[in-house]
Protein backbone atom coordinates (compact mmCIF):
# COMPACT_ATOMS: atom_id res chain seq x y z
CA UNK A 1 0.00 0.00 0.00
CA UNK A 2 1.35 3.64 -0.58
CA UNK A 3 0.30 6.01 1.72
CA UNK A 4 2.31 8.83 1.51
CA UNK A 5 0.69 10.78 -1.37
CA UNK A 6 2.88 11.92 -4.30
CA UNK A 7 1.47 14.82 -6.57
CA UNK A 8 1.03 12.68 -10.02
CA UNK A 9 -1.18 10.44 -8.19
CA UNK A 10 -2.36 13.33 -5.95
CA UNK A 11 -3.71 14.79 -9.54
CA UNK A 12 -5.41 11.64 -10.51
CA UNK A 13 -7.51 12.04 -7.41
CA UNK A 14 -11.55 13.31 -7.45
CA UNK A 15 -10.76 16.32 -5.88
CA UNK A 16 -13.57 18.90 -4.65
CA UNK A 17 -12.50 22.73 -4.36
CA UNK A 18 -14.95 25.52 -2.73
CA UNK A 19 -12.85 28.69 -2.90
CA UNK A 20 -11.46 29.61 -5.92
CA UNK A 21 -11.46 33.23 -7.51
CA UNK A 22 -12.25 33.24 -11.61
CA UNK A 23 -10.11 36.56 -11.89
CA UNK A 24 -7.41 35.45 -9.78
CA UNK A 25 -6.76 31.85 -11.39
CA UNK A 26 -6.00 33.59 -15.57
CA UNK A 27 -3.62 31.38 -17.56
CA UNK A 28 -0.41 34.40 -17.90
CA UNK A 29 -0.75 33.60 -21.88
CA UNK A 30 -4.59 34.70 -21.50
CA UNK A 31 -3.75 37.47 -19.81
CA UNK A 32 -1.56 38.87 -22.36
CA UNK A 33 -3.56 37.77 -25.29
CA UNK A 34 -6.58 39.82 -23.83
CA UNK A 35 -4.44 42.78 -23.09
CA UNK A 36 -4.35 43.02 -26.53
CA UNK A 37 -7.65 42.33 -28.42
CA UNK A 38 -9.04 44.44 -25.64
CA UNK A 39 -6.64 47.43 -25.28
CA UNK A 40 -5.43 47.24 -21.92
CA UNK A 41 -1.67 48.55 -21.35
CA UNK A 42 -1.28 48.31 -17.75
CA UNK A 43 0.76 44.75 -17.42
CA UNK A 44 4.05 45.15 -15.94
CA UNK A 45 5.22 42.33 -18.83
CA UNK A 46 4.20 40.71 -22.12
CA UNK A 47 6.22 37.64 -21.52
CA UNK A 48 4.41 34.79 -20.08
CA UNK A 49 6.36 33.15 -18.16
CA UNK A 50 7.83 36.90 -16.70
CA UNK A 51 4.21 37.65 -16.44
CA UNK A 52 3.62 34.32 -14.36
CA UNK A 53 6.67 34.98 -11.71
CA UNK A 54 5.38 38.68 -11.19
CA UNK A 55 1.96 37.66 -10.06
CA UNK A 56 3.40 35.15 -7.75
CA UNK A 57 6.20 37.57 -6.30
CA UNK A 58 3.30 40.98 -5.84
CA UNK A 59 1.01 38.39 -4.41
CA UNK A 60 3.54 38.03 -1.66
CA UNK A 61 3.51 40.58 -0.43
CA UNK A 62 2.22 40.08 3.78
CA UNK A 63 -0.81 42.24 3.53
CA UNK A 64 -4.03 41.42 2.13
CA UNK A 65 -4.68 45.20 0.44
CA UNK A 66 -1.26 44.71 -1.35
CA UNK A 67 -2.30 41.12 -2.43
CA UNK A 68 -5.21 42.16 -4.09
CA UNK A 69 -4.05 45.20 -5.83
CA UNK A 70 -2.87 42.25 -8.31
CA UNK A 71 -6.30 42.23 -9.36
CA UNK A 72 -6.01 45.23 -11.17
CA UNK A 73 -4.56 43.39 -13.98
CA UNK A 74 -6.71 40.06 -14.34
CA UNK A 75 -9.85 42.11 -13.91
CA UNK A 76 -8.81 44.86 -16.54
CA UNK A 77 -8.78 42.27 -19.11
CA UNK A 78 -12.04 40.73 -17.89
CA UNK A 79 -14.55 43.44 -19.22
CA UNK A 80 -15.72 41.83 -22.50
CA UNK A 81 -18.08 38.75 -22.93
CA UNK A 82 -15.34 37.53 -25.45
CA UNK A 83 -13.68 37.94 -22.74
CA UNK A 84 -14.87 36.43 -19.44
CA UNK A 85 -16.49 33.45 -21.52
CA UNK A 86 -12.70 32.39 -22.23
CA UNK A 87 -11.84 32.82 -18.91
CA UNK A 88 -14.29 30.35 -17.37
CA UNK A 89 -13.88 28.18 -19.41
CA UNK A 90 -10.02 28.03 -19.43
CA UNK A 91 -10.73 27.90 -15.61
CA UNK A 92 -13.12 24.29 -16.03
CA UNK A 93 -10.12 23.20 -18.66
CA UNK A 94 -7.39 23.97 -15.87
CA UNK A 95 -9.34 22.31 -12.90
CA UNK A 96 -10.55 19.29 -14.97
CA UNK A 97 -6.79 18.98 -15.98
CA UNK A 98 -6.07 18.80 -12.32
CA UNK A 99 -8.27 15.98 -10.91
CA UNK A 100 -11.11 18.85 -9.81
CA UNK A 101 -14.83 16.69 -10.03
CA UNK A 102 -16.54 19.23 -8.84
CA UNK A 103 -15.75 23.23 -8.16
CA UNK A 104 -17.55 26.21 -7.29
CA UNK A 105 -15.70 29.34 -8.18
CA UNK A 106 -16.49 33.09 -7.43
CA UNK A 107 -15.95 35.98 -9.25
CA UNK A 108 -17.44 39.60 -8.63
CA UNK A 109 -19.77 40.93 -11.29
CA UNK A 110 -19.81 44.57 -10.38
CA UNK A 111 -15.87 44.59 -11.17
CA UNK A 112 -16.51 43.60 -15.43
CA UNK A 113 -19.23 46.52 -16.21
CA UNK A 114 -16.69 49.20 -16.73
CA UNK A 115 -16.47 49.23 -20.60
CA UNK A 116 -20.63 48.78 -20.35
CA UNK A 117 -21.47 45.07 -20.03
CA UNK A 118 -24.74 44.86 -17.94
CA UNK A 119 -24.65 42.44 -14.48
CA UNK A 120 -26.92 40.12 -16.28
CA UNK A 121 -24.57 40.27 -19.45
CA UNK A 122 -21.46 39.48 -16.96
CA UNK A 123 -23.31 36.41 -15.05
CA UNK A 124 -24.53 34.90 -18.49
CA UNK A 125 -21.08 34.95 -20.31
CA UNK A 126 -19.31 33.15 -17.45
CA UNK A 127 -21.92 30.87 -17.13
CA UNK A 128 -21.59 30.31 -20.76
CA UNK A 129 -18.18 29.73 -20.29
CA UNK A 130 -17.91 27.23 -18.05
CA UNK A 131 -20.52 25.18 -19.39
CA UNK A 132 -18.04 25.60 -22.63
CA UNK A 133 -15.21 23.96 -20.60
CA UNK A 134 -16.65 21.71 -18.71
CA UNK A 135 -18.09 19.59 -20.97
CA UNK A 136 -17.21 16.03 -21.49
CA UNK A 137 -14.24 16.52 -18.87
CA UNK A 138 -16.15 15.01 -15.67
CA UNK A 139 -16.26 18.25 -13.42
CA UNK A 140 -19.14 19.93 -12.70
CA UNK A 141 -18.36 23.71 -12.03
CA UNK A 142 -20.76 26.17 -9.97
CA UNK A 143 -20.36 29.87 -9.53
CA UNK A 144 -21.06 32.21 -6.64
CA UNK A 145 -21.59 35.75 -6.99
CA UNK A 146 -19.00 38.23 -4.53
CA UNK A 147 -20.38 41.38 -3.34
CA UNK A 148 -16.84 43.67 -2.59
CA UNK A 149 -17.21 44.23 0.81
CA UNK A 150 -15.88 48.18 0.20
CA UNK A 151 -18.39 49.00 -1.93
CA UNK A 152 -22.16 48.99 -2.01
CA UNK A 153 -23.96 46.72 -4.45
CA UNK A 154 -24.23 43.44 -2.13
CA UNK A 155 -28.19 43.64 -2.25
CA UNK A 156 -28.40 43.91 -6.37
CA UNK A 157 -25.40 41.02 -6.50
CA UNK A 158 -27.61 38.67 -3.99
CA UNK A 159 -30.90 39.49 -5.90
CA UNK A 160 -28.69 38.53 -9.07
CA UNK A 161 -27.67 35.59 -7.35
CA UNK A 162 -31.11 34.37 -6.83
CA UNK A 163 -32.01 35.03 -10.37
CA UNK A 164 -29.35 32.80 -11.63
CA UNK A 165 -29.66 30.14 -8.90
CA UNK A 166 -31.36 27.43 -11.17
CA UNK A 167 -28.63 28.03 -13.79
CA UNK A 168 -25.30 27.42 -12.47
CA UNK A 169 -25.12 30.01 -9.45
CA UNK A 170 -24.71 28.26 -6.25
CA UNK A 171 -24.59 30.99 -4.23
CA UNK A 172 -23.17 34.04 -3.31
CA UNK A 173 -19.88 35.61 -0.61
CA UNK A 174 -18.29 39.20 -0.49
CA UNK A 175 -14.64 39.54 -0.81
CA UNK A 176 -11.95 42.27 -0.38
CA UNK A 177 -10.51 43.82 2.17
CA UNK A 178 -11.45 42.76 5.37
CA UNK A 179 -10.36 44.81 8.39
CA UNK A 180 -12.95 47.96 8.01
CA UNK A 181 -15.47 46.31 6.29
CA UNK A 182 -17.53 44.17 8.75
CA UNK A 183 -19.69 41.60 7.40
CA UNK A 184 -22.96 43.83 9.22
CA UNK A 185 -22.22 46.22 6.76
CA UNK A 186 -24.25 44.04 4.16
CA UNK A 187 -26.71 42.59 6.30
CA UNK A 188 -29.53 43.42 4.56
CA UNK A 189 -28.51 41.23 1.44
CA UNK A 190 -27.57 38.32 4.02
CA UNK A 191 -31.02 38.77 5.53
CA UNK A 192 -32.56 38.16 1.77
CA UNK A 193 -31.00 35.60 0.54
CA UNK A 194 -31.96 33.64 4.02
CA UNK A 195 -35.66 34.38 3.39
CA UNK A 196 -34.77 33.52 -0.29
CA UNK A 197 -33.12 30.20 1.52
CA UNK A 198 -30.31 30.72 -0.71
CA UNK A 199 -27.09 29.83 0.16
CA UNK A 200 -23.81 32.22 1.01
CA UNK A 201 -20.48 32.03 2.30
CA UNK A 202 -18.21 34.84 3.73
CA UNK A 203 -14.82 35.63 3.58
CA UNK A 204 -13.94 36.33 7.28
CA UNK A 205 -10.61 35.66 9.60
CA UNK A 206 -8.31 36.38 7.12
CA UNK A 207 -6.89 39.92 7.09
CA UNK A 208 -9.36 40.61 10.80
CA UNK A 209 -10.19 38.38 13.51
CA UNK A 210 -12.53 36.73 15.75
CA UNK A 211 -15.40 39.42 15.70
CA UNK A 212 -14.84 39.15 11.90
CA UNK A 213 -16.19 35.40 12.35
CA UNK A 214 -18.40 35.92 14.70
CA UNK A 215 -20.57 38.55 12.78
CA UNK A 216 -20.43 36.04 9.86
CA UNK A 217 -22.27 33.14 12.02
CA UNK A 218 -24.15 35.11 14.29
CA UNK A 219 -25.23 38.32 12.16
CA UNK A 220 -25.05 37.35 9.03
CA UNK A 221 -25.88 33.53 9.10
CA UNK A 222 -23.19 32.56 6.59
CA UNK A 223 -23.47 28.44 5.91
CA UNK A 224 -19.12 28.89 5.39
CA UNK A 225 -16.67 30.80 6.34
CA UNK A 226 -13.86 31.87 3.94
CA UNK A 227 -10.54 31.36 5.48
CA UNK A 228 -11.46 31.33 9.10
CA UNK A 229 -7.97 30.63 10.07
CA UNK A 230 -8.27 33.19 13.20
CA UNK A 231 -10.79 31.03 14.72
CA UNK A 232 -7.31 29.70 16.55
CA UNK A 233 -7.48 32.96 18.43
CA UNK A 234 -10.18 31.50 19.99
CA UNK A 235 -8.50 28.10 20.36
CA UNK A 236 -6.06 27.61 23.59
CA UNK A 237 -3.14 24.41 23.61
CA UNK A 238 -1.35 23.77 26.68
CA UNK A 239 1.47 22.65 26.38
CA UNK A 240 0.72 18.85 26.35
CA UNK A 241 -1.10 19.66 22.90
CA UNK A 242 -4.35 19.97 24.89
CA UNK A 243 -6.92 22.04 23.40
CA UNK A 244 -9.99 24.17 25.19
CA UNK A 245 -11.76 25.69 22.68
CA UNK A 246 -13.56 29.59 23.51
CA UNK A 247 -17.59 29.72 22.85
CA UNK A 248 -17.05 30.89 19.13
CA UNK A 249 -14.47 28.21 17.98
CA UNK A 250 -16.65 25.59 19.92
CA UNK A 251 -19.69 26.58 18.39
CA UNK A 252 -18.34 26.73 14.60
CA UNK A 253 -17.08 23.09 15.47
CA UNK A 254 -20.10 21.73 16.91
CA UNK A 255 -22.54 23.08 13.96
CA UNK A 256 -20.21 21.74 11.59
CA UNK A 257 -20.05 24.75 9.69
CA UNK A 258 -17.13 24.61 7.21
CA UNK A 259 -13.50 26.05 6.40
CA UNK A 260 -12.43 26.95 3.51
CA UNK A 261 -8.78 26.80 3.68
CA UNK A 262 -6.70 28.39 1.50
CA UNK A 263 -2.85 27.59 2.75
CA UNK A 264 -0.50 28.70 0.15
CA UNK A 265 -2.59 32.04 0.13
CA UNK A 266 -2.64 32.73 3.76
CA UNK A 267 1.25 32.30 3.75
CA UNK A 268 1.41 35.33 1.36
CA UNK A 269 -0.87 37.56 2.88
CA UNK A 270 0.52 37.61 6.00
CA UNK A 271 -2.87 35.52 7.67
CA UNK A 272 -0.02 32.70 8.46
CA UNK A 273 3.53 32.91 9.30
CA UNK A 274 4.68 29.03 7.68
CA UNK A 275 2.71 26.12 6.62
CA UNK A 276 4.19 24.56 9.73
CA UNK A 277 2.51 26.82 11.75
CA UNK A 278 -0.40 27.40 9.55
CA UNK A 279 -3.65 26.89 11.72
CA UNK A 280 -5.02 23.31 9.22
CA UNK A 281 -2.88 21.48 11.12
CA UNK A 282 -4.50 22.02 14.49
CA UNK A 283 -8.18 22.74 13.46
CA UNK A 284 -7.63 18.98 11.18
CA UNK A 285 -6.60 17.51 14.37
CA UNK A 286 -9.58 18.87 16.28
CA UNK A 287 -11.92 17.56 13.30
CA UNK A 288 -13.21 20.95 12.46
CA UNK A 289 -14.69 21.10 9.00
CA UNK A 290 -11.74 21.62 7.44
CA UNK A 291 -11.40 21.75 3.47
CA UNK A 292 -8.98 22.76 1.19
CA UNK A 293 -8.79 25.55 -1.34
CA UNK A 294 -6.66 27.29 -4.02
CA UNK A 295 -8.41 30.66 -3.52
CA UNK A 296 -6.12 32.52 -6.15
CA UNK A 297 -4.10 30.07 -8.26
CA UNK A 298 -2.24 32.75 -10.54
CA UNK A 299 -1.21 34.41 -7.43
CA UNK A 300 -0.24 31.39 -5.80
CA UNK A 301 1.09 29.40 -8.23
CA UNK A 302 -1.00 26.78 -7.11
CA UNK A 303 -3.69 24.27 -7.68
CA UNK A 304 -5.50 21.71 -5.34
CA UNK A 305 -3.39 18.97 -6.21
CA UNK A 306 -0.41 21.11 -5.24
CA UNK A 307 -1.74 22.38 -2.00
CA UNK A 308 -2.58 18.52 -1.09
CA UNK A 309 0.62 17.41 -1.79
CA UNK A 310 2.56 20.77 0.21
CA UNK A 311 0.07 19.62 3.59
CA UNK A 312 1.35 16.10 2.64
CA UNK A 313 4.59 17.05 2.93
CA UNK A 314 4.28 19.05 6.46
CA UNK A 315 2.08 17.15 8.11
CA UNK A 316 2.62 14.09 7.01
CA UNK A 317 -0.90 12.96 5.73
CA UNK A 318 -2.02 10.29 4.16
CA UNK A 319 -4.54 9.15 1.72
CA UNK A 320 -7.28 8.60 4.63
CA UNK A 321 -6.81 12.42 5.13
CA UNK A 322 -6.95 13.63 1.24
CA UNK A 323 -10.08 11.66 1.09
CA UNK A 324 -11.60 13.12 4.54
CA UNK A 325 -10.96 16.85 2.95
CA UNK A 326 -12.70 16.14 0.17
CA UNK A 327 -15.85 14.30 1.61
CA UNK A 328 -16.23 17.39 4.02
CA UNK A 329 -15.42 19.59 1.08
CA UNK A 330 -18.28 17.54 -0.95
CA UNK A 331 -20.44 17.52 1.90
CA UNK A 332 -20.39 21.48 2.39
CA UNK A 333 -20.93 22.57 -1.12
CA UNK A 334 -24.10 24.55 -2.35
CA UNK A 335 -25.96 21.84 -4.27
CA UNK A 336 -28.77 19.39 -3.41
CA UNK A 337 -27.98 16.55 -1.08
CA UNK A 338 -28.98 14.10 -3.24
CA UNK A 339 -25.97 15.59 -5.28
CA UNK A 340 -23.59 15.58 -3.08
CA UNK A 341 -23.97 11.94 -2.17
CA UNK A 342 -24.20 10.79 -5.58
CA UNK A 343 -20.63 12.61 -6.25
CA UNK A 344 -19.35 11.22 -2.68
CA UNK A 345 -20.61 7.37 -3.37
CA UNK A 346 -19.94 7.11 -6.93
CA UNK A 347 -16.62 9.41 -7.86
CA UNK A 348 -15.09 10.54 -4.89
CA UNK A 349 -14.73 7.02 -2.52
CA UNK A 350 -14.01 4.53 -5.22
CA UNK A 351 -11.65 7.05 -6.94
CA UNK A 352 -9.48 7.60 -3.83
CA UNK A 353 -9.97 3.76 -3.33
CA UNK A 354 -8.54 2.95 -6.14
CA UNK A 355 -5.16 5.19 -5.87
CA UNK A 356 -5.05 4.20 -2.03
CA UNK A 357 -4.40 0.74 -2.95
CA UNK A 358 -2.26 1.03 -5.99
CA UNK A 359 1.24 0.07 -5.76
O1 LIG B 1 -8.29 35.94 -0.26
C1 LIG B 1 -9.01 36.89 -0.58
N1 LIG B 1 -9.58 37.65 0.39
C2 LIG B 1 -10.41 38.67 0.12
N2 LIG B 1 -10.72 39.04 -1.12
C3 LIG B 1 -10.16 38.34 -2.13
C4 LIG B 1 -9.31 37.25 -1.92
N3 LIG B 1 -8.92 36.78 -3.12
C5 LIG B 1 -9.52 37.53 -4.04
N4 LIG B 1 -10.27 38.48 -3.46
C6 LIG B 1 -11.08 39.53 -4.11
O2 LIG B 1 -12.25 38.93 -4.64
C7 LIG B 1 -12.53 39.56 -5.88
C8 LIG B 1 -13.52 38.75 -6.67
O3 LIG B 1 -13.03 37.51 -7.05
C9 LIG B 1 -11.15 39.77 -6.48
O4 LIG B 1 -11.16 40.74 -7.50
C10 LIG B 1 -10.35 40.20 -5.27
O5 LIG B 1 -10.45 41.59 -5.10
ZN1 LIG C 1 -10.79 34.25 -1.42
Amino acid sequence: MNDQPQLDAIRRAPKVLLHDHLDGGLRPQTIIDLARETGYTGLPTTDAEELRAWFRAAADSGSLERYLTTFDHTVGVMQTREALVRVAAECAEDLADDGVVYAEVRFAPEQHTSTGLSLDEVVTAVLDGFQAGSQGRGIRVGTLLTAMRHQARSMEIAELAVRYRDVGVAGFDIAGAEAGYPPTRHLDAFEYLQRENAHFTIHAGEGFGLPSIWQAIQWCGADRLGHGVRIIDDIQVAADGTAKLGRLAAYVRDKRIPLEMCPTSNLQTGAADSLAEHPIGLLRRLHFRVTVNTDNRLMSDTSVSKEFAALVQTFGYDWDDLLWFTVNAMKSAFIPFDDRLALINGVIKPGFAKLKWQA
